[in-house]
């Protein structure tokens, strides 16, 4: 069984009198940036000047400034930048301020895995990548909790980047929740599978598929979309606090019969066979190629299949019954 890291296994003294400066204030990066600072490190912003977030993060108290000033003051540098575009930023604004004992950290392997970013040897490099939208990130860490991360370590120049990850995690408050060890070609390739052949790809299609099938039959769309997208949440709900056999035990019996009988069909060896297929084209490089490509071309197909999802008849009734139940969390 892997070793899991927690609280007592991290150090936060290692980053104190260390200036960490994470570039990007999105999804992860607000969330980063706050909860190190709300766990007493000191933390610069870098963003590209005109950034719709600039202002936001210096009104959450930050000092905000280009990435190539944030890099050249910082000894430790997380890159939050959207993975298509790290490598450019890291060529044109990181590189040359990556003096010897200094820290590049990640969030996701991508860059490193497929050799779109090649530190010098004299720095450490490490990931700190939490299983979690940034946006829990932050959430769970106001609330004295935090989420799983995933820790790796690419390059150990000055002997303490293991040190130096758990405490990073200690300070997004991941070691309240479990860190695990990794390596960043095991992050990303699991991490690019997940997302799109279970957690974003496949249940998205998954519950578009039941949603369109029940509407095509005459049902309303809005008990389509309460059964096939607003429940999913409470069943998976229930298989993250206890496992499969905790959702099992918690639903009906009818429902535990049809699961166990009907979910075969709709998962079956055709799927597990695309999966594998899915999984190779991550391993042998063809997603990050076509992905980098896609970007490269200005993202054509990416705009239309987004525009495409936008304006799918699933999108209107959510938006209709979420308005509708004043109780929901509005997402921020
Ligand atoms: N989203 C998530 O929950 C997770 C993400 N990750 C990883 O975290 C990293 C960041 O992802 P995520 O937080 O989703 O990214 P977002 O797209 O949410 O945020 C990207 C940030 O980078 C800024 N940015 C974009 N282009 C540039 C540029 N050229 N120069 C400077 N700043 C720029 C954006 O600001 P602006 O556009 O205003 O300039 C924004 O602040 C990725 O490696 C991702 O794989 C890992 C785990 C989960
Ligand atoms: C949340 C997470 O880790 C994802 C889905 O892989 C991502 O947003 O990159």
């Amino acid at each position: 069984m892997a070793k899991m890291y927690y609280e007592v296994d991290a150090n936060l003294e290692l980053l104190k009198g260390k200036v960490i400066a994470v570039m990007g204030y999105g999804s992860q990066g607000h969330a980063q940036a706050q909860n190190l600072k709300d766990s007493g490190l000191k933390v610069l912003i870098g963003l590209r000047p005109g950034s719709a977030r600039w202002k936001r993060a210096e009104d959450a108290g930050f000092e905000v400034m280009t990435v190539s000033e944030a890099a050249a003051r910082a000894d430790i540098i997380q890159i939050l930048l959207p993975d298509e575009t790290q490598s450019k930023v890291y060529e044109n604004e990181i590189k040359q301020h990556l003096t010897s004992g200094k820290a590049l950290v990640f969030s996701h392997g991508f860059n490193i895995h497929f050799g779109q970013i090649v530190p010098p040897s004299d720095v450490d490099v490490f990931m700190v990548a939490p299983k979690s939208p940034g946006h829990l990130v932050r959430r769970t860490y106001t609330e004295g909790a935090g989420v799983p991360s995933l820790i790796a370590v690419h390059q150990n120049a000055t002997g303490k980047a293991k040190e130096l990850a758990l405490a990073y995690a200690k300070g997004i408050g991941s070691t309240k929740a479990g860190v695990l060890e990794t390596t960043f070609g095991e992050e990303t390739e699991t991490d690019l599978f997940g997302e799109q052949a279970v957690l974003c790809g496949g249940t998205s299609e998954l519950v578009k598929a039941g949603f369109e099938t029940l509407v095509e039959a005459g049902y309303q769309p809005e008990i389509a979309y309460f059964e096939c997208l607003h429940e999913l949440k409470l069943i998976v709900d229930l298989m993250y606090e206890g496992g499969l056999s905790w959702m099992r035990y918690s639903v009906s019996d009818t429902a535990q019969y049809g699961d166990m009988t009907v979910g075969k069909r709709i998962v079956n060896d055709e799927t597990r066979k695309e999966m594998k297929q899915v999984l190779t084209e991550i391993q042998n490089g063809t997603f990050a190629k076509n992905w980098l490509l896609e970007n490269q071309a200005n993202r054509p197909a990416f705009n239309a299949m987004a525009r495409r999802e936008e304006n799918h008849l699933i999108e209107k009734v959510g938006e209709e019954l979420r308005g509708m139940m004043s109780w929901l969390k509005k997402h921020e």
